[in-house]
């Protein structure tokens, strides 16, 4: 049996039901992004390659004059090359991440000349910088070469191919029953019976138990709204390991590499048959063995098509040895034959893979990968959703006939780097969207957190959720110095210290890339850490956070 919520009328089938009205329209949807795409592109655009070369060098987006020190092969057959300063014992001064996209350039080359290579960032120490690239880039290795951070431009394009799609091809696509829901045309259904379930996680609460069980019940989309501490991702984790007890094969996406691999390892405790989409340079090492190259690596016909690669081999010394033209013929038409067979068996072997999986992973612009074209989902679980783009969660949700939108709308939103971008609504999330739409009806709130002293929570719960978070008894008083080997002191026993600096002389300055800082306040952020360490807190189990990267 199925019910209808929103208090009857509407729905399924039979034109438009009360939310519309209140929520935007599909076409209204689809029409306002496709320039704030757009907009955001160029904003990201022009922040990476319109600065001259040197000012980028600055900004520490190119890493110039470095030297090819060594290349491997690796990572699930992949070549890593690792580069070190021309001069000096260390890198410069710069931004580049693990997991960034880089293009590997002659040092002297004009800012838009082609690339030898492109990959991606793998390991970075003070004096080198490794980068994983698919195929060796074939020369200028030997010469002075340098790095530049690349745009992210795939991202653009994907989120504009999941409009498109989303403009024409709904009605038949696996999403064709939650899209209506989505835009108010429909209104949410559940199963009416609620759903018992036996929780593989034995200490799930009594709000994270709740949660899961409307989750199962919905038909087409729920909103799991997790304030911070309150195990969003540990209930995540239950509705898979429920939903694959029933049946279902799921995708489930954040927007972020790291968001994913948190919930692999997470899911890889459990016997559930998982893979990891992705390059597997912006993997976590620890679950490297979950990622679809792994996987195919130890395929049947994986094995096979390696067969066939030792076979061409082979014919390729062969055909530089061959002087007859009638043989070197027939050599290349059976390297080509064997090409063919290779890439054939490579295709099988990830498309298996894929089959035999309960839960495909991967970040919501990675969803757009060839590999799971065509693959319907019974549920697209989206991670940290009130923090991704409404249009990149588009990506994954057209692979879905219902949904499960983990998030909190009341913290931070997604960063829109164009000002006219965010004004004109772009960084207005599906799940805010939804919860003004639908409220209630299809939302359930954790409400024990597993995290913060009460004091410090409290105020959050008060202003933001209610007054409804509780602590659990585990954190609600616990102290700096219940810590191993931490004293008691002025700096570890209050919970919460509030320094007031005004009248101090702590003036603000900016920096040559207009960034703030104030080095008043970070002299007193540094001793208080200094005085944390002395009461035997160890330095590692500190943060300092600041909302500006010159402070
Ligand atoms: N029912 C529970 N019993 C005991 N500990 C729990 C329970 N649920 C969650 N936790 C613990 O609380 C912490 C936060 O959980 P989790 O990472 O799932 O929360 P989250 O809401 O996703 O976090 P965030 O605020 O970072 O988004 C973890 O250390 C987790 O082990």
């Amino acid at each position: 049996m199925e019910e209808r919520r929103g208090g009857g009328g509407g729905g399924r089938g039979s034109g438009k039901g009360p939310a519309a009205g209140k929520m935007m329209s599909l076409n209204e949807f689809v029409s306002s992004m496709a320039p704030l795409i757009d907009l955001e592109k160029a904003a990201e655009i022009s922040a990476e390659s319109e600065a001259s070369s040197k000012r980028k060098e600055r900004r520490g987006s190119v890493m110039p004059n470095l030297k090819c020190t060594d290349a491997q092969t690796g990572l699930m057959g992949k070549t890593l090359l690792e580069f070190q300063p021309n001069k000096g014992d260390v890198l410069p001064p710069h931004k580049f991440g693990t997991h960034d996209v880089v293009a590997l350039k002659p040092n002297k080359a004009d800012a838009g000349s082609p690339a030898l290579g492109q990959g991606v960032v793998y390991r970075l120490k003070d004096s080198s910088i490794t980068v994983v690239f698919d195929d060796i880039p074939e020369d200028g290795l030997n010469s002075p070469l340098r790095l530049e951070k690349l745009a992210n431009e795939v991202t653009y394009r994907r989120m504009k191919d999941a409009l498109i799609q989303l403009s024409k091809g709904i009605q038949t696509g696996p999403s064709a029953n939650l899209v209506p829901v989505l835009f108010g045309e429909n209104l949410p259904m559940r199963s009416k019976d609620a759903v018992k379930f036996s929780p593989f996680n034995k200490n799930l609460d009594d709000s994270q138990k709740d949660a899961i069980s409307k989750a199962l019940r919905s038909r087409d989309a729920f909103l799991l709204h997790g304030p911070p501490g309150t195990g969003k991702t540990t209930t995540i984790i239950e509705i898979i390991l429920q939903e694959v007890k029933r049946g279902a094969k799921i995708l489930a996406c954040a927007a972020s590499n790291i968001a994913v691999d948190n919930i692999v390892e997470r899911l890889s405790q459990y016997r559930t048959k998982l893979v990891r989409l992705g390059h597997p340079a912006r993997l976590l090492p620890q679950v490297l063995d979950s990622a679809l190259d792994a996987q195919v690596l130890r395929a049947d016909n994986s094995s096979l098509a390696g067969d066939i690669r030792k076979e061409m081999k082979v014919l390729n010394s062969k055909l530089l040895k061959a002087k007859d033209r009638n043989t070197k013929r027939d050599i290349r038409k059976e390297l080509k034959t064997l090409a063919k067979e290779e890439r054939k068996r490579q295709q099988l072997a990830v498309a298996d893979v894929i089959k035999n999986a309960d839960v495909v992973l991967s970040t919501l612009t990675g969803a757009s990968s060839k590999k799971i074209a065509g693959i319907t989902f019974d549920l697209v679980i989206i991670d940290e959703a009130a923090q991704a783009l409404e249009v990149a969660c588009w990506i994954a949700l057209l692979k879905g006939q219902r949904c499960v939108l983990a998030g909190d709308h009341l913290q931070l939103p997604p960063t829109i780097q164009s000002v006219e971008a965010e004004k004109k609504g772009m960084g207005k999330t599906l799940f805010e969207r939804l919860t003004e739409g639908y409220g209630e009806e299809i939302t359930c709130m954790l409400t024990i957190q597993y995290r913060m002293h009460e004091l410090i929570m409290n105020w959050s719960s008060k202003e933001l959720y209610n007054n409804k978070i509780k602590a659990h008894s585990s954190v609600a008083g616990h102290m700096l110095y219940d810590l191993e080997g931490v004293n008691k002191s002025s700096s570890t026993e209050p919970t919460i210290i509030l320094v007031d600096t005004t009248g101090c002389d702590m003036e603000e300055v900016k920096d040559e890339e207009e960034s703030t800082m104030n080095e008043g306040e970070a002299a007193v952020s540094i001793a208080h850490a200094k005085l944390l360490v002395e009461s035997g807190v160890r330095a590692i189990d500190i943060g300092i956070i600041t909302p500006y990267s010159a402070q």
